[in-house]
């Protein structure tokens, strides 16, 4: 590996802000793109971001923010995209469809696209003509604040190309960070999808005074659920025990950083959908995902009851104590 890999990092909520210390901090070089001109603007003054993280300081001769898409993209080898799944096109329709050309692409994103129900890495394949070998997947259970603090995290990199994912953990890896290469970037990167739809459910049911007697239950019959969707999607066998599946289920089902959990439990207290993402001002993908895996569903017709609930209570405005009484009858 060259001296000083050159790194883009797009995005500017939690997750890219924790990317950005995590590699910066290994005196990598990283453009860093921001939608926000005012916060590339207090980076470059303070060494802050000043909504996300704001206490991580950084070193600004390794970190370049920028307001500048193409030059960010340009200049680098890796590019990761770390912008909510819904706003990816947004985001990067000023890109040119052979502007990763020659990169390596890495998808921090656990969401689809809405509307054609497809994963980050074939979003990129078939609108940029990225190819599957240049292409990684972050997983694993890691929320961005306990990153921020430095705690012990482990982190999952997927890719057909394992040479290449082994490289990508070499850049995070550090006193804090394991990263570990893995070879099933379509199961990971579904199962990153699924769990968050899944925390949706565990915060509903937290909302509604159910307690961790049942929430055990549910989560367990989740995994059952997701088990049965790869099945039908991509018959493989995968270990779904490990930290990229079932750890990363786990920690969005009950960690209090969860944006999903935190969703949910709004919901199940009574707000609406508008009102809870107004009151939240980071993103809960499982908002989106549940309608692009209920899409998918209906082809492949697999026994989902978890999924329906949430898809019936946030887009068919079903009560969500009418939804949980029902999967309260069909778990054991
Ligand atoms: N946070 C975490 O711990 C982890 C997150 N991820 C994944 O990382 C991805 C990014 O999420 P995360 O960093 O958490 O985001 P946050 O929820 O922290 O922040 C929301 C981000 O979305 C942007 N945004 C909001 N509305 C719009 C819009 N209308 N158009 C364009 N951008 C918009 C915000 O930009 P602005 O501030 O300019 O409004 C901000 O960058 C997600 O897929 C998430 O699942 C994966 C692992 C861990
Ligand atoms: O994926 C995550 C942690 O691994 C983040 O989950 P939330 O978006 O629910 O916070």
């Amino acid at each position: 590996m060259q001296e000083r890999e050159r790194i883009a990092v797009l995005g500017g909520g939690s997750w890219a802000t924790a990317l950005v210390k995590i590699l910066s901090e290994n005196k990598t070089d990283v453009s860093w793109w921001l939608r926000n001109k005012e916060d590339v603007n207090h980076l470059c003054q303070y060494a802050h971001n000043p909504r996300y993280l704001s206490g991580i300081h950084f070193n600004l001769e390794y970190v370049h923010p920028s307001n500048d898409i193409l030059e960010t993209v340009a200049q680098a080898d890796w590019v990761i995209l770390a912008v909510p799944a819904a706003f990816v096109k947004q985001a990067l329709s000023p890109l040119a469809q052979d502007a990763f050309q020659g990169k390596t692409l890495v998808s921090a994103i656990k969401g689809m696209i809405p509307g054609e129900n497809l994963l980050i890495t074939d979003f990129l394949e078939q609108h940029y003509g990225v190819p599957a070998e240049r292409q990684c997947v972050i997983a694993g259970p890691c929320h961005a604040e306990e990153v921020a603090l430095e705690k012990q995290s482990y982190l999952t990199i997927g890719s057909i190309d394992l040479a290449r994912a082994e490289m990508f953990c070499a850049l995070l890896r550090n006193r804090y960070v394991k990263a570990n290469p893995l070879d099933d970037i379509d199961g990971v990167e579904y199962c990153a999808v699924m769990k968050n739809i899944i925390a949706l459910a565990c915060g509903i049911a937290h909302g509604l005074n159910y307690g961790d007697n049942f929430q055990a239950v549910l989560v367990s019959n989740s995994m059952e659920e997701i088990e049965r969707f790869l099945d039908a999607l991509m018959p493989l066998h995968r270990d779904l025990k490990g930290s990229a599946y079932l750890g990363d289920l786990l920690v969005t089902a009950y960690s209090q950083f969860s944006r999903n959990r935190t969703f949910g439990n709004m919901i199940g207290r009574g707000y609406t959908v508008k009102s809870a993402q107004f009151e939240m001002n980071m993103v809960a993908e499982g908002y989106y995902a549940v309608q692009s895996i209920y899409e998918l569903n209906k082809r492949l017709k697999v026994d989902m009851p978890i999924t329906t609930a949430v898809y019936n209570i946030l887009y068919e405005r079903i009560s969500p104590g009418v939804e949980i009484e029902i999967l309260k009858d069909k778990f054991k």
